[in-house]
């Protein structure tokens, strides 16, 4: 079962993702701020570890992340996710993974990989979209080849298909998303969803 990001923000941000009104700055902007409550939650559960430290009054044993992270964007339209995990977390290493949906198969090629070393890291798949499950389960692939063992896969939004097409190929790598919506269309695109993601990204 995926993880559903429960937020009312969430669900503010999404709709205003969805409306076909919201011009490309726009949302760039929301997809940055979804993107930011995503990360958090994806990483609810990374491993700390006891730094102790001396506050201004008192010695104290403080919490630290522990697990070295990796964020791996799939492109292009994970580019549109990416930001939040450089910000907030002081040392993530980037991976690219470039992937293309055939516009009549629907089928993903890839083009592009760079990857940094995984091992001992927790890797975070990003791909605002999940439709067939396609680009997700390559990806996923990819990473477990390149010698991953602790993934995540973040999206924005689902379809229900694509989710359990990924969950079926990779039933140990949980999958956090804002939406699950209804089906897929004939053109394998998410209905209600919000139209193909990198166009409205970066107005293509
Ligand atoms: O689950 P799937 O059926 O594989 O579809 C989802 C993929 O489609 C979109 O990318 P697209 O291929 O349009 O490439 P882009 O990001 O370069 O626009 C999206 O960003 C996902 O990667
Ligand atoms: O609905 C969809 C499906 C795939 N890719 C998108 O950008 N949108
Ligand atoms: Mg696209």
């Amino acid at each position: 079962m995926a993880q559903l990001l429960h937020h009312p923000l969430a669900s503010h941000i999404l709709t205003h993702l969805r409306d076909k009104t919201t011009k490309p700055a726009t949302f760039r902007t929301l997809a940055h701020q979804i993107g930011i409550m995503l990360a958090l939650e994806a990483t609810r559960d990374l491993p700390t570890g006891v730094k102790t430290i001396e506050t201004p009054l008192e010695q104290i044993d403080g919490t630290v992340l522990e697990e070295t992270l990796v964020v791996v964007p799939i492109l292009r339209a994970g580019l549109g996710m990416l930001q939040p995990y450089t910000d907030l977390f002081p040392s993530v290493s980037v991976g690219y993974v470039g992937l293309e949906r055939d516009h009549d198969t629907a089928v993903a090629r890839s083009y592009y990989c760079k990857l940094p070393s995984v091992e001992g890291c927790r890797v975070l798949c990003i791909d605002p979209m999940l439709a067939t499950g396609g680009s997700a389960v390559q990806a996923v692939q990819i990473l477990k080849d390149y010698g991953a063992t602790d993934i995540r896969m973040v999206s924005i939004v689902s379809a229900p298909e694509g989710v359990e097409t990924f969950e079926s190929a990779h039933p140990d790598v949980p999958v956090i998303t804002a939406a699950i919506d209804r089906e897929l269309n004939d053109q394998s695109y998410i209905l209600p969803g919000l139209g193909d993601f990198g166009d409205r990204l970066f107005d293509t």
